[in-house]
């Protein structure tokens, strides 16, 4: 469909048009009417010369006519008796009915004020649709009365993580005054992200189940291309509303419509004033009105960053795909009112389901149920789900993903287990809560939680380890898979290494060879030559720091191995489960290894 934007610019086009071209048939009307005053002595040697064509005898003082060469003329009526018959005698057409000659004159006047009226009809008619269409999606913005959210954290399963999160605010919903009363700030704004149908809008939902307040639903993407100025008042009005039901759940999907990432480049003013609406809104409630915005996205890293700044959505909740343990809760949620036959295994579904969404596995056991009521089967069996499985992933990736998937989870696996390993060996106190091989929004594989302890100054040995663990992911897979086996998923990792050696050298002074000097100074046209040889030490300390990196490996590869076993059975693995598989491991003692570049 054509947005609302074109459609404007190709009215304007038309009209544009038509008016155009009604102003030049006007005109073209008026010029013949743009008369020439001839005096009488004129208009008899223009009638004898045989240039006029046509003269319209009215009883007037004035009379008009047309030359041969399309001029109108006026000259004096002479108001003699035999002046027709002399003008027929010359060949000149006589016009005497007063109708006709009125109708000369105004058909063009009235051809203009049809086309006019006509265009103003169109116009009124497409804008009063639109603006209808405009305002009756404005005013469908309507609480869902607290009674009518029968959703509450029962109903989403997995996402334990981010029910956390979302259930804290449940309290404050419920009772505002009481955190007003010890001065504490209500977070006004959430964003949840993560891939599509992973209960978004379900945890939103839940929250107002739960805390008993209204729901208020909007998209993001209702908000643009609309007329200027629209956006920014829906938006308005949509806290208007709020305000009126006092505390509620405002819950904005695909925020990033409205709040994308400006770059200069499509600058998108109508985008912006909505945008900006939406942050004086936020940043006006008062204080502990008992309002939560919770706003949803796919992407959080194309968001504008006023949008996260403190005060607004400063609160950042990841919701990502469910790992086997979830996605069988999910599964089992969905089978709960549906009969299932005894062959169904539900944890061997979970496991078959990698990568899938919460609404995908809502579907498969949805699509299930439907191929076994068609056939009138008892119950819901394997064949079923089966071809429900394929129906899910039809259309989504072409590849086999059974056998694909397979071998990347297990690259994923050893990659992970490897910077989760390398982690716990040499930095102990760097935290790794979380190891996984769901692919999450942040990056294409597993993510490891790493958290370093805080400190003021990073030593030297502090950046060494750092660019060991970001190293172990590569050398794991190398260890594992073979040389020619290693594979495109450490290219944040070399990246991330390559900042810190560089930075090493260049700025810190860590590096033996190159000394204690600011390389950033010196570069540029004062020394010529420097680049080369700074990436050679570079390139030398990072082949000495991934040496030794693969040696700790070498010496751990149980706990490698174990981790990784771990990691595609259970998919994701906390910090408690990553302990007990390192504890058995005879721990690195972190004996120091000369380094003399
Ligand atoms: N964790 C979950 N537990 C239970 N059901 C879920 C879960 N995740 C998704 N679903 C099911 O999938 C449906 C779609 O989920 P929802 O609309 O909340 O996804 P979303 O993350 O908001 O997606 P989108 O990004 O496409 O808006 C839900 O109505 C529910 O049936
Ligand atoms: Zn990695």
């Amino acid at each position: 469909m054509i947005g609302f934007k074109k459609k404007a610019i190709i009215i304007v086009m038309i009209v544009f048009i038509l008016v155009l071209l009604s102003s030049i048939a006007y005109f073209k009307f008026y010029n013949t009417e743009e008369t020439i005053n001839l005096s009488y002595n004129q208009f008899m040697e223009k009638m004898k010369a045989g240039e006029v064509k046509i003269v319209y005898l009215l009883d007037e003082p004035k009379l008009k006519g047309i030359l041969k060469d399309g001029t109108s003329f006026s000259t004096d009526n002479p108001r003699t008796e035999n002046f027709k018959e002399m003008l027929l005698i010359n060949n000149i057409s006589v016009e005497e009915n007063k109708v006709n000659i009125m109708l000369t004159n105004v058909i063009g006047f009235i051809g203009v004020i049809i086309a006019f009226g006509a265009m103003g009809i169109f116009l009124s008619n497409q804008s009063s649709k639109q603006t209808s269409r405009e305002f009756s999606k404005m005013s469908s913005i309507e609480a869902v009365d607290q009674g009518d959210i029968k959703v509450t954290f029962a109903n989403v399963a997995g996402n334990d993580e981010a029910k956390e999160n979302i259930m804290d605010l449940v309290d404050f919903l419920r009772n505002p005054e009481k955190y007003a009363k010890y001065g504490a700030r209500i977070p006004r704004g959430v964003i949840l992200y993560g891939p599509p149908g992973t209960g978004k809008t379900l945890l939103a939902k839940a929250l107002a189940g739960e805390a008993n307040v209204p729901f208020f639903a909007v998209s993001g993407s209702d908000f643009v291309q609309i007329y200027a100025g629209l956006g920014a008042g829906r938006i308005r009005s949509l806290f208007k509303k709020a305000r009126e039901k006092g505390k509620c759940v405002i819950f904005i999907d695909e925020i990033d419509a409205l709040g994308k990432k400006r770059d200069g480049l499509n600058g998108n003013d109508e985008s912006d004033r909505t945008l900006n609406a939406l942050l004086t809104e936020m940043s006006g409630f008062h204080e502990n009105e008992g309002i939560i915005v919770i706003a949803a996205t796919n992407r959080l890293d194309t968001l504008d960053e006023a949008l996260l700044r403190p005060g607004r959505f400063d609160r950042q909740v990841e919701v990502g795909l469910p790992d086997v343990n979830a996605r069988y809760k999910i599964l089992k949620l969905y089978s709960n009112t549906k009969p299932l036959g005894k062959n169904i295994d539900l944890e061997r579904i979970a496991q078959e389901t990698v990568y899938f969404s919460g609404a995908q596995l809502e579907n498969l056991m949805n699509e299930s149920a439907i191929l076994a009521a068609k056939v009138n089967a008892e119950y819901i069996d394997k064949k079923h789900i089966e071809k429900a499985f394929y129906k899910v992933i039809a259309g989504e990736e072409k590849k086999d993903r059974s056998t694909i998937s397979e071998n990347d989870r297990k690259i994923t696996a050893y990659h992970e287990a490897g910077h989760a390993l390398i982690t716990k060996l040499i930095a102990p106190f760097n935290r790794v809560t979380k190891v996984t091989i769901i692919p999450s929004t942040k990056g294409a594989g597993g993510f490891s939680m790493n958290i370093p302890p805080d400190k003021m100054y990073r030593t030297k040995k502090d950046m060494m380890d750092h660019i060991k663990i970001a190293l172990a992911g590569r050398v794991a897979e190398e260890m594992i898979f073979g040389e020619e086996n290693i594979t495109t998923g450490a290219s944040n990792d070399i990246e991330k290494a390559t900042k810190i050696i560089v930075s090493m050298i260049k700025q810190f002074g860590m590096n033996k060879k190159m000394g204690m000097l600011n390389y950033e100074m010196l570069q540029g046209n004062k020394g010529a030559g420097l680049d080369a040889e700074i990436i050679k030490e570079a390139r030398l300390f990072m082949e000495e720091l991934y040496h030794d990196t693969k040696k700790i490996m070498h010496e751990n590869i149980e706990q490698l191995e174990m981790l990784a076993r771990e990691l595609l059975k259970k998919e994701t693995l906390n910090e408690e489960e990553i302990d007990n598989i390192i504890k058995s491991s005879k721990l690195y003692n972190g004996e120091s290894i000369a380094y003399d570049r």
